[in-house]
């Protein structure tokens, strides 16, 4: 059977199984050769899933795939990649963190069947290739040193130094800045250019409007949805994703017209806090406040969460909770003042791998649950199971391992972790980084649910537009310190940007 040219590849009733969770069901869709294919659902939805087949990190269960006309047989990743020319950039991206970026880009190409007979021109191949994609990274520094996004180019570059005719991206923007994604958006309208075909999956909408040129839907399993980007609405894809029109979210300044500040003790109060990365950090935050903080990732806001959290040195400064001093800071205290934080990085900071849904939920509440050294088990699982509803974890049980669950169901369960201690202030770092539409607006409803309860919220987020929607106050940071403290309701994502990346006087904090 000859293959229309315009076809990269063809998906064929694929269905993939894990025990009892049926992650895909039928799927049956083509992509184009040479366009860009975002692939939209809901988080647990099987975008991850089908992009992992597609590259060969894991078998279907049933079903089959074709690219560029030739059957695939084995699902592995050297097939996939050296047979078929398809390969995947994964959220975690698998570097040598030793190595420069040369040998990463070429290490293990043998080109014309022999190793390359010199560092010097394996360097020389990694130089020209670069170049060729325009990329301004230095073939010689070591790979630790360099930023996430930096390292996702190499990882870029490596593919198609191996060939790659089709290039899956997973979720690439979720730990981008704005301009970082726009660097990575130039190369992909580059490697377009080229002829490459691109899949990549995004939450965030605007994105997939810019770059999609098809709009693939995947929704409990199915594929619900295929058009292209300028037959459908964003609004249209969205309900595809979630089977119903989404209420349109009212943000926490339209909810609060009117509602004055509150003049009680501060929930939070940080003064004159110094750490790594920050210096003289001061501002508060009022009982049932929701107040952000802004920066590029250099700004130091990451860092302060955590000094004030206790899970770094602090070099000074004061933190108090409810107008009394917090001094000898460490995360146990912290849970026992009742003072919260949601790291950005949950696989590093956050999540128990070996350990279940309930588990990780409930991780926290084991000790006022314990009597006499028992664990009073059904009312552990009974509150982490309720957690789990109303933050709309989507797992087959709260039996299952933690690991199974797809990333933004995961990052739903690390914030109801936190719920469960009851917290009287809460301090989150990208809390709906990974998270779909549907179950942002969830999150979204549980922190203003939570504030409405007096408690003090501080969240730190790259998401603008979520800080603006969030948040009744933003603590603006740059260089280490606090350059502005504005009131949402009079933000713009530009007046934001501008303090943020052009200000370095310190003004004081309200
Ligand atoms: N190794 C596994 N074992 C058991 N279940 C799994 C495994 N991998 C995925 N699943 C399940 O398959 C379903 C689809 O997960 P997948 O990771 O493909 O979702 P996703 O659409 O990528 O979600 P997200 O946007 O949150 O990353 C989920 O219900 C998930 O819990």
């Amino acid at each position: 059977m000859s293959t229309p040219p315009s076809l990269a590849i063809r998906v064929e009733h694929l269905s993939r199984s894990f025990g009892p969770v049926r992650a895909l069901e039928d799927v049956s869709f083509d992509i184009t050769a040479g366009e860009v294919t975002a692939l939209l659902g809901e988080n647990g939805a099987g975008k991850s899933t089908l992009l992992k087949i597609l590259a060969g990190l894991q078998p279907p269960s049933e079903g089959g795939v074709t690219v560029f006309g030739d059957t695939v047989t084995a699902f592995e990743p050297s097939t996939m990649l050296g047979r078929h020319g398809v390969a995947i950039v994964p959220q975690e991206l698998a570097l040598l963190p030793d190595r420069s970026v040369a040998e990463n880009i070429l290490s293990g190409i043998e080109p014309g069947g022999r190793a390359f007979p010199s560092r010097r021109q394996m360097r020389a191949r990694a130089v020209a290739l670069l170049a060729e994609l325009k990329l301004d990274i230095d073939p010689d520094a070591s790979v630790r040193g360099l930023d996430l996004a930096t390292q996702q180019l190499v990882v870029v570059a490596r593919s198609i130094a191996r060939n790659c005719r089709v290039l899956i991206l997973d979720e690439p923007t979720s730990v981008l800045t704005p301009a970082e994604s726009e660097r990575l958006f130039e190369l992909m309208g580059r490697l377009k250019a080229q002829g490459t075909t691109l899949i990549y999956v995004s939450h965030r909408m605007p994105e997939v409007f810019q770059l999609a040129d098809r709009i693939e839907v995947l929704r409990d399993g199915r594929h619900v949805g295929s058009w292209r980007r300028d037959e459908v609405t964003p609004e249209q894809a969205v309900a595809a994703m979630v089977g119903r029109e989404l209420d349109r979210f009212s943000s926490r300044a339209e909810q609060r017209a009117g509602t004055p500040r509150s003049a009680a003790t501060p929930a939070l109060r940080v003064a004159d806090l110094s750490g790594p990365r920050h210096e003289s950090v001061t501002f508060n935050v009022a009982p049932g406040e929701i107040v952000g903080v802004a920066g590029l990732p250099d700004s130091g806001r990451v860092e302060m969460l955590q000094n004030v959290f206790g899970a770094i040195r602090s070099r000074g400064g004061t933190v108090e909770l409810g107008g009394a001093a917090y001094t000898a800071r460490t995360p146990i205290a912290s849970v026992e003042h009742r003072l919260g934080y949601v790291p950005g990085e949950r696989r590093a900071q956050g999540l128990l791998t070996t350990m279940t849904v309930a588990e990780n939920i409930g991780v926290l509440t084991v000790k006022a649950l314990t009597r006499v050294g028992l664990v009073r088990r059904g009312e552990f699982t009974g509150r982490a199971r309720e957690l789990a509803t109303r933050l709309r974890v989507k797992t087959a049980s709260s039996d299952t391992p933690i690991v199974n669950l797809s990333g933004g169901n995961q990052q739903k369960a690390m914030i109801a972790r936190w719920i469960s201690i009851d917290p009287r202030a809460l301090l989150l770092d990208e809390p709906t980084r990974g998270v779909d539409v549907g179950a942002k607006a969830e999150i979204y409803e549980q922190l203003f649910a939570l504030a409405e309860t007096g408690v003090g919220i501080l969240c730190s987020s790259s998401d603008l537009p979520e800080l603006l929607t969030i948040t009744d106050r933003i603590v603006v940071m740059a260089q280490g310190r606090v350059v502005d403290v504005v009131d949402t309701r009079t933000a713009t994502e530009e007046s934001i940007m501008t303090a943020a990346t052009g200000a370095v006087d310190h003004t004081s904090a309200a």
